[in-house]
């Protein structure tokens, strides 16, 4: 009020003018004169993150999470390239996606999205192509499929633990929420890959242990972020203030703490001579590798990548797994051949099989395959900046150098030319011949490709065979009215269902 009164009316009347005056110069320029301005979409896209933030965020009831679908039917009526931000393009074009996700790609991770976004000091965040290769050094050999098969024991001892909680609930007459439990199996699997020590949720009566419910509840607070990014200072105020603003910064606090105690808790049981009897991926970071340019983070840096690893491993995994599984007890025919074939290898429900010969199973192979599809975990569009030259589409129309421009996993794999029927969970259309099938896997791209594809691909792949076969040859589930329905999903940064995947565990007799 005191500035108020010292400024003079008129000067205030020229700002509030010039203000004005400079934004509709901008929207114009945006709108109708920007090198983007060729590309269809939203006039509201073209002027910010507000048309995604509509979507996404929910500003009506019903249309969170949305933004994904929304671009896919708007690139069915106008064509295969959209406006999408001010310096942002989508595509929708299948042939561009390899162009785009490549080895030797020079469509770089934009630096300014992940600031905003959190743990920018991770190997997943680094944009500099040089950076990131320094960064992947300790991880590259640690995910590398001869290591990940030796976890096998520990994600088996999993996969029992998980199925004596499904044992325990089913004698007490209660259904398990399948995605809370899977998204636990998960939690267990990776914590103890990143720490030596799993988390152990799924001791928790209801599958709901404070990691698990940290990390469902965190993901979704990035699009709050993302649209706005000055959510991100309330982290510089005092706690008790801050949470009481925002949720989304109690939960990114409540991980930064979780982060913080598992690295002090780790150094303090390796100082102790407790360390675990497989390479963990605490243990790997905390080795320098110089010739490969590999330096320790600092805490803040082993923080960031630990959350990431743990975050990227957990969710999508156990939204896979929730995913490929109600889709087998949901279709008869689907089940009863998945468990045939897998009575030839376990011919009991408590036989036991290497994940090498579960790999080896066609019809299961078929099964993840299309799980990974239908599931998608990491829907969501990835936006690279285009090199130095820009680029030119088929169509004749020209990005700048230095523009956002994304794609979605999703809408290739939901595409109706590559994947006839897309909204049908078909595991037979992996099973046509190796040509057609070689041919439809160029266009199964779940883990992302090229040089930024996802690290984890071994262990997710490991994880879902083994979580797959060992709980459809234990249990048959009875659904107790889950439907299709409370299977869609909005687009929460990772999935999120509609309803609940609830069932009853039943142990198989034979
Ligand atoms: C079904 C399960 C999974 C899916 C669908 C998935 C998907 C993805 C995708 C699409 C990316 C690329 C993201 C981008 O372009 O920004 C990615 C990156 C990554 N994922 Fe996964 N992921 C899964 C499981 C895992 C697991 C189990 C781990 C580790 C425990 C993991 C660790 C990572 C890491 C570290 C990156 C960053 C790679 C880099 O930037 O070099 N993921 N993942």
């Amino acid at each position: 009020m005191a500035l108020l009164s010292v400024l003079p009316v008129s000067l205030w009347l020229i700002a509030a003018g010039t203000f004005v005056v400079y934004h509709a110069i901008r929207a114009v320029y945006l709108i109708f004169f920007s090198p983007l301005a060729v590309f269809p979409g939203s006039p509201w896209a073209a002027l910010g993150e507000y048309w995604e933030a509509y979507w996404n965020i929910g500003v009506k009831p019903g249309r969170k999470g949305q933004t994904l679908f929304k671009l896919e039917e708007m690139h069915k009526r106008l064509g295969p390239a959209l406006r999408m931000g001010p310096n942002e393009v989508h595509i929708y074009d299948p042939a561009f996606y390899h162009e785009l996700y490549r080895p030797g790609s020079r469509y770089y991770k934009d630096p300014s999205m992940h600031k905003v976004l959190g743990a920018p000091s991770s190997t997943l965040a680094e944009s500099d192509p040089v950076r990131h290769k320094q960064r992947k050094a300790p991880l590259e050999p640690l995910f590398s499929k001869k290591n990940i098969l030796n976890l096998e024991p520990m994600l088996m001892e999993h996969v029992d633990h998980c199925s004596q909680r499904f044992d325990e609930l089913f004698a007490q007459g209660k259904p398990v929420s399948m995605e809370w439990a899977l998204k636990s199996l998960a939690m267990d699997m990776v914590s103890q890959f990143a720490f030596g020590q799993s988390l152990n949720a799924l001791a928790d009566p209801e599958f709901k242990s404070l990691p698990v419910r940290v990390f469902q509840q965190y993901l979704p607070s990035l699009h709050v972020i993302k649209a706005f990014p000055f959510v991100r200072l309330l982290n510089s105020l005092p706690l008790w203030i801050a949470k009481r603003i925002s949720h989304s910064v109690e939960m990114g606090h409540e991980l930064e703490q979780f982060a913080a105690r598992r690295i002090d808790e780790y150094m303090a049981a390796a100082a102790a001579g407790k360390t675990p009897t497989f390479p963990t991926l605490m243990e790997r970071l905390l080795i320098p590798i110089p010739e490969k340019g590999y330096t320790v983070p600092d805490k803040q840096g082993l923080r960031d990548e630990l959350l990431t690893v743990i975050s990227a491993g957990d969710d999508t995994t156990g939204i896979a797994n929730t995913v490929t599984l109600f889709n087998i007890f949901n279709n008869r025919e689907v089940h009863d051949r998945l468990l045939a074939e897998l009575k030839t290898v376990m011919p009991t429900p408590n036989s036991h099989v290497s994940y090498l010969q579960l790999e080896a199973l066609p019809y299961l192979t078929a099964v993840i395959k299309e799980g990974l599809r239908y599931s998608s975990p990491a829907a969501s569009r990835t936006p690279r900046l285009v090199p130095p030259g820009g680029v030119r589409l088929p169509d004749g129309r020209f990005i700048p150098a230095g523009t956002r421009v994304g794609m979605a996993i999703y809408h290739i794999h939901y595409n109706e030319t590559l994947f006839e029927d897309p909204r049908v969970f078909d595991p037979e259309r992996w099973l046509q011949g190796p040509e057609v099938t070689a041919e439809r896997a160029k266009f199964l791209v779940p883990f992302s490709r090229g040089s930024r594809s996802c690290l984890g691909i071994n262990l997710a792949y490991m994880e879902m065979y083994m979580a797959i076969a060992y709980i459809v040859r234990r249990f048959d589930l009875d659904l107790v009215g889950t439907t299709e329905e409370d299977m869609k999903w909005d687009d929460m940064v990772v999935p999120q269902f509609h309803g609940e995947f609830m069932a009853l565990t039943k142990r198989r007799e034979d």
